[in-house]
């Protein structure tokens, strides 16, 4: 087994600038799921933690130092932690991987998509300053408008565990280049990435209070930062029934909430394309990378019935080549779920399949030779019909289920024949093809001919049940204000 030289920093709260410990002194134990052993542990923030960060961050909006920066300057900031990320890579690449079992191959990725992000923003943080003030003409002598465009205030970010740090920057980056303070709340189960990113704020002299993080339990530390009079915005990545507690919670408050919810996306395979083996290799990827724990994951291969028996053996011989270890270990293809509960939790997802009558035509159990650990095979199922749980439920694991289709309408219906409406995925050499499947499908983001490739310039997020609003992109964090004037008084 590779021993990881790496050492698990120990943190507080990350709340005004400094390290502070939770007001409880409460700590989480940090569980190794390749190891299952306990290798580290964060704080965790309760209610009075939320009261004391809120603070600090109403407080940083109110000081010139940060309340009164133009985009430029915070952007100078976005950049030193873009550097830092870089500089300290290969460090935080073992400590995600570690933390959440990806593959340090994979880790390594993140840091790389994290320190671009931070740079992406720090365009559009620039950018901004031009677009503050803007004059709209109304063709009258009389009245003369502007719009401003705002920081939104204090924003709560609370994040999930499959991407640590960089799900956390989807968010911290837009947040600190509008201009506004921000609460980050990461998952219980990864943290270590995210408090590192408040040494970095530190290192960088981010005025203090600009990002607090906090972490800690949803229900102790996520759900007093929803309910906080003074948190003005959530933006939220995670499992439905969290989004759906936090968008009631938030509704009493009449508090905009952003919600990306996961989802159970298909792969449509037509019998048209040339090269078997590179569908093949796209199939695997968008359901196993990252031990399927992805949510936009393409859980669901739609295959067309002419090419279904060949692709089906074809993709029996790759899956063999999937390496499972230790993250850490070279050339590891697939790491262990993230923690125990996860992992009963897709075990439990496959032992139902089973039940329900569909057919594990590979894996479905932990590989032998890992003795220790929350490993998963990756797991193939067929013989599935629409009114199994497997078809309907995200796993959050390396499981695909397979169902074929005769005609083009018939994929259709089986693409959209879900409650969620992430992302999805089709495979065809014909062009016309493809554009009539990005009216058909009601998702947010389309592939055509590949699955999860994902750039910062593009906005990212679901229709239906996998939520509304977008991360990436140009953000949706800044206000706009209205400012009209009768000049004769
Ligand atoms: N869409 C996605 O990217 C993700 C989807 N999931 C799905 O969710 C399932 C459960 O995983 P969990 O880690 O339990 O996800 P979760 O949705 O409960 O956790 C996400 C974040 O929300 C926080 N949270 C939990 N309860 C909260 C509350 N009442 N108020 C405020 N914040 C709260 C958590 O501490 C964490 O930071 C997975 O099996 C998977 O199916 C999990 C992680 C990411
Ligand atoms: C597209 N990818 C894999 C980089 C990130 C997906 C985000 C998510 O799982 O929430
Ligand atoms: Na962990």
């Amino acid at each position: 087994m590779a021993i990881p030289n790496v050492r698990i920093p120990s943190r507080q709260l990350y709340i005004d600038g400094e390290w502070r410990e939770p007001v409880k002194k409460n700590r989480i134990p940090i569980i190794s799921p390749a190891t299952e052993e306990i290798i580290g542990e964060i704080p965790a923030a309760t209610e009075e933690d939320v009261d004391i960060a809120v603070e600090a961050a109403r407080r940083a909006l109110a000081r010139d130092d940060w309340g009164s920066t133009t985009g430029a300057q915070r952007a100078k900031y976005l950049r030193a932690i873009a550097a830092k990320i870089l500089e300290r890579k290969s460090e935080l690449a073992k400590l995600e991987s570690l933390d959440c079992g990806k593959t340090l191959f994979e880790a390594a990725w993140d840091m790389d998509d994290v320190a671009a992000s931070f740079e992406y923003y720090a365009d559009l943080a620039e950018a901004l300053d031009s677009k503050r003030k803007t004059p709209v003409d109304l063709h009258l002598d009389s009245f003369k408008t502007y719009v401003l465009r705002e920081p939104l205030g204090v924003v709560g970010l609370i994040t999930p565990w499959n991407y640590p740090l960089l799900m956390a920057t989807w968010k911290v980056a837009p947040a600190l280049a509008a201009g506004c303070a921000a609460i980050l709340k990461p998952s219980e189960l990864a943290s270590i990435t995210c408090l590192e990113l408040g040494e970095i704020c530190r290192e960088v002299g981010l005025p203090p209070g600009a990002l607090n993080i906090l972490t800690g339990l949803g229900p102790e530390a996520g759900a007093p930062l929803v309910s906080h009079p003074h948190v003005d915005k959530i933006a939220f990545t995670g499992s439905g029934a969290t989004g759906v507690k936090i968008m009631t919670a938030a509704a009493q408050l009449v508090k905009p909430v952003t919600l990306e919810l996961g989802g159970k996306s298909p792969i449509v395979v037509f019998d048209d394309i040339d090269n078997l083996d590179l569908a093949v290799e796209w199939t695997l990827f968008g359901c196993f990378a990252n031990a399927g724990q992805v949510c936009s994951a393409t859980s669901r291969l739609i295959l067309q019935e002419s090419i279904a028996s060949e692709f089906l053996e074809r993709l029996l011989l790759w899956i063999k080549n999937i390496k499972i270890s230790d993250p850490l270990e070279e050339d590891c293809k697939l790491g262990p779920i993230v923690s125990s509960g996860q992992y009963e939790k897709v075990l439990k997802f496959i032992s139902k399949a089973k039940d329900e009558g569909a057919t594990i035509l590979c894996g479905g159990e932990r590989p032998q030779h890992m003795k220790k650990g929350y490993y998963v095979q990756p797991t193939i199922i067929t013989d599935v019909n629409t009114s199994m749980e497997i078809w309907k439920e995200e796993v959050f694991g390396p499981v695909l289920c397979v169902k074929t289709f005769k005609t083009e309408e018939e994929a259709i219906e089986l693409a959209n024949d879900t409650k969620y409406g992430l992302a999805s995925a089709i495979m065809s050499k014909d062009v016309e093809r493809c554009e009539r499947f990005t009216k058909a499908f009601q998702t947010g983001i389309i592939w055509f001919n590949c699955s999860q490739p994902t750039f910062t310039q593009l906005p990212w997020g679901g229709r239906k049940r996998s939520g509304f609003g977008r991360d990436l992109g140009e953000w949706n964090i800044s206000k706009c204000f209205l400012v009209l004037k009768w000049p004769q008084i």
